[in-house]
């Protein structure tokens, strides 16, 4: 059998949005041109799809790297960038989901169920989308907010018709070899089989797959024998095989004793749910429906055996077969059985499906907002950092803003700062007691950015990393004190009012030059 990796580790970097553009109209003898930069595009999300052909995880082993195109850059002329392809990761159903501490995020059940697993970057809006009654000639745009970057551990369970259960060298490994293609090992020692084989077993037209577990013991549900691990493979599975040994030489052992000690083990197993015909539903592995092999009747003593016990099994209701692997004898008969047990399973899974209307859809395992911590409108809260208040803001609307603007526009610092000043932000400081010239950090300490608050200023704003220019923090002069800043702050709004005033007054005449549009 090829090899089988069911645990792998994958990193996902989904888009970045593209930059929207800041350009403005030119056309000959057309006097009145407004903004006319497009948006930016989109970054393409990576989805992880639940497909039915893929059975292993083996190419996100070898590739575990994965990435989304970039949403291309809005340009002039009202053109809008490009939208970045979503990248589709294929995986089996039965993936499950987790990250990297283990907690398991989202687990893929359902045939071709989408899951984003990493947002791509919202694009940037052009200055054309900027414009209003009010700003009428936006002289910057938004930037595109970067893709998002996860590592992910996906892990397969298992995913067969049926498990073969049994102690150790009950012969399920002889048996799947006997019914189907798969040629596992077989030796005559316990655990031989460490990791599950698949076999695909034909029936009568019946095709179904069979999974051969290695052996458990009595404690396996604590996790003796690796017993956990092996347990959760047969999970996945709508019905079981018992595979019990006429053939043992430990004078403790028999196929009733044998039977009564796993089905303990599976019954003390604590499932995830499965898919039912009632929705969702924890269904303990003992309650699922199964067939007893009773294997070794070729040898005299194991044909004794099978005699003397099949009664009792039968008894409980349980269907008996007596076969061996070796000499193929009562093979025929169980294959047809179990052909029967999966048809009945897959027409319960199917009206399950049914019945569950909106599958399958796209769902995004965690909104961004929640994974990163942060409340969807905003948070304040006063730290204290060497002796000094530090406020600090959090929140899905005024991070991203912060992400957006292009600090080396005056321009779009004092939208940000209109967009903070209407989300309540400025109030919501002044009732804190927040005093001018406090710290206050939009963010956190990574990607944030630090003002020094002035009431309806953030001019002042610098980034905590990449320092744009000058950082004055470095300069060896004093800081400018609150009225130099508020001195500066009207300097450069009149300046900018006097280029917007030239700038109709160029439009009424004609005459249109360009400015300002070293935004991206
Ligand atoms: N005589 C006889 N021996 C068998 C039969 N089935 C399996 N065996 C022998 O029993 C031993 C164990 O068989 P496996 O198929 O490896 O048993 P297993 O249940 O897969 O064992 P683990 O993987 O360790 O859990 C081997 O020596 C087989 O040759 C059978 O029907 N008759
Ligand atoms: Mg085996």
């Amino acid at each position: 059998m090829s090899q089988f990796i069911d645990r792998v580790t994958v990193h996902a970097t989904a888009g970045n949005g593209g930059h929207g553009e800041t350009s403005v109209r030119r056309e000959k003898f057309k006097p009145l041109g407004g903004p006319d930069g497009g948006n930016g595009g989109h970054g393409g999300n990576i989805i992880l799809v639940a497909d039915p052909d893929v059975t292993t995880l083996l190419d996100y082993h070898h590739q575990p790297h994965r990435k989304a195109t970039n949403g291309e850059p809005g340009r002039g002329d009202l053109q809008h960038g490009k939208n970045g392809e979503n990248l589709y990761m294929p995986v089996p159903v039965g993936t499950v989901i987790k990250d990297t501490d283990g907690n398991i995020l989202h687990d893929m059940v359902t045939a071709g169920e989408e899951v984003i697993i990493a947002e791509g970057g919202t694009g940037g809006a052009g200055n054309a989308a900027l414009a209003s009654p009010k700003r009428k000639a936006p002289g910057f745009a938004l930037l595109g907010i970067p893709g998002e970057e996860r590592s992910f551990v996906l892990e397969l369970k298992t995913v067969a018709d049926i498990a073969l259960v049994g102690f150790p060298s009950a012969g399920k490994s002889s048996l799947i070899a006997a019914i189907s293609a798969a040629r596992p090992k077989i030796a005559d020692y316990p655990f031989t089989t460490l990791v599950p084989n698949l076999g695909v077993v034909d029936a009568g037209g019946i095709r179904f797959t069979v999974a051969d577990v290695p052996g458990l013991i009595p404690g396996a549900s604590e996790g003796k024998g690796l017993g956990l691990e092996f347990l959760r493979h047969v999970e996945r599975t709508h019905a079981l095989v018992h595979v019990l040994d006429a053939g043992t030489l430990e004078s403790d052992r028999d196929p009733i004793s044998d039977y009564d000690a796993l089905e303990k083990e599976l019954s003390a197993y604590a499932v995830e749910p499965i898919l039912t015909e009632a929705g969702e539903q924890l269904i303990a592995l003992n309650e699922r429906p199964q067939l007893v092999a009773i294997n070794k009747t070729d040898l005299p003593d194991g044909q004794a055996m099978a005699d003397m016990t099949r009664a009792e099994l039968e008894s409980r209701g349980l269907r008996v077969f007596e076969i061996s692997a070796v000499s193929r004898k009562g093979l025929d008969e169980l294959k047809y059985a179990m052909a029967q047990l999966v048809t009945e399973a897959r027409e319960q899974l199917a009206e399950a499906v049914a019945a569950q209307e909106d599958l399958p859809q796209t769902i995004t395992i965690e909104p961004a907002r929640r994974r990163r911590g942060r409340p969807k409108e905003f948070s304040l809260t006063e730290e204290e950092r060497s002796l000094k208040p530090l406020f600090r803001i959090r929140g899905d609307k005024p991070e991203r803003w912060v992400a957006q603007t292009n600090f080396d526009n005056d321009e779009a610092v004092g939208y940000l700062a209109d967009r903070l000043e209407r989300l309540g932000i400025e109030k919501a400081l002044f009732e804190a007691g927040a005093r001018p010239g406090d710290a206050v950090v939009i963010g956190d300490d990574e990607s944030g950015v630090v003002f020094d608050w002035e009431p309806t200023m953030t001019t002042g704003a610098e980034h905590l990393t990449g320092p744009r220019g000058a950082d004055p923090r470095l300069e060896g002069r004093q800081r400018p004190t609150r009225e130099e800043k508020r001195q500066d702050y009207a300097d450069r709004k009149a300046a900018r009012a006097a280029t917007r005033a030239e700038m109709e007054q160029e439009r009424r005449s004609g005459l249109w030059t360009d400015y300002d549009s070293d935004n991206e």
